[in-house]
């Protein structure tokens, strides 16, 4: 690949490998995402895909291959100064969050804690900011609640807001539609749809476990098994039902309506 891509690049990864233990968690791993893209990465249980993401947040050194994150490669660079850059949100990040504090203060305090500060009040800026993640991810009636008080759904697009607090480059998203209920999911895919079509908003990558929770306007997708990518591309072309049946293990049927999919055994 050209050198002045790789320099745009948001992650260029080249044969990422990562052992543990003997166990081989992701093998020989090649993943390009620009800053316009928006990801999808798809896979069962134990597939690598969250020591994937954790090499794209800067938490996790590759045992074997290069990884570059947002220009700065993984292992020679300041960690904790790339980690301001990226957003995240994860089941166990997510249960830092305590229940008494005010969801306004939940997103606002992100901006603190990545930089180190503690202030006891707020910016007017910082608050503005918060506001408007909250409303642009349509929670911005619950700023004023305890966080503990708030619906599974509810949590979920507060920590999303939590995590576009810092005006990060790349949002990583961990299972972010998982234990949502019918309707809790497809408020948030509603909200995701809206984030992948703005042309401001970082570049984007969303684990999941079920092409239902694809938002529309996802551009790429990755999909894993075993620690090894199966498929990867642009989005239609690699949520096939020979790429999936492959992915799972077993023979799948996969439509695809409305921008959105689906996926059952054959
Ligand atoms: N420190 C470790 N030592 C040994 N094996 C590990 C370690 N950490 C993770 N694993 C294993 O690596 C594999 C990949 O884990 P990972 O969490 O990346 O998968 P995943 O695709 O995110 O799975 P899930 O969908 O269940 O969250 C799993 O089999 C897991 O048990």
């Amino acid at each position: 690949m050209p050198t002045n891509m790789i320099d745009d690049a948001v992650l260029a990864f080249d044969g990422i490998g990562v052992t543990r233990n003997r166990n081989q968690l992701l093998r020989d791993v090649a993943w390009t995402v620009y800053p316009d893209e928006r990801w999808v990465m798809l896979g069962p249980n134990g597939a690598g895909k969250t020591t994937l993401l954790s090499i794209a947040a800067g938490q996790l050194h590759p045992t074997t291959g290069t990884a570059i994150v947002l220009g700065e490669k993984i292992g020679r660079t300041d960690v904790w100064e790339l980690r301001t850059r990226i957003g995240i949100t994860t089941a166990k990040l997510a249960e830092r969050i305590p229940g008494e504090e005010r969801v306004l203060d939940a997103v606002v305090t992100a901006a603190w804690s990545v930089v180190g500060r503690w202030r006891e009040q707020y910016d007017p800026l910082d608050e503005a900011r918060a506001r408007g993640l909250l409303e642009q991810l349509g929670v911005a009636g619950l700023a004023d609640r305890t966080y503990g008080t708030l619906s599974e759904g509810e949590r979920k697009r507060v920590q999303i807001s939590r995590a576009l607090m810092t005006d990060p480059e790349l949002l990583l998203l961990d299972e972010p539609a998982a234990g949502l209920d019918l309707g809790g999911r497809e408020d948030l895919l509603k909200r995701l749809t809206a984030l992948a079509a703005d042309e401001d908003a970082p570049a984007l990558v969303l684990v999941t476990h079920h092409v239902e929770e694809i938002p529309p306007g996802f551009t790429h997708a990755m999909l894993l098994r075993e620690g090894a990518i199966v498929a990867q591309g642009p989005v239609e072309r690699t949520i096939t039902a020979e790429h999936l049946s492959q992915t799972f293990g077993q023979p799948l049927v996969v439509e695809h309506n409305a921008g959105r999919y689906t996926a059952r055994a054959a």
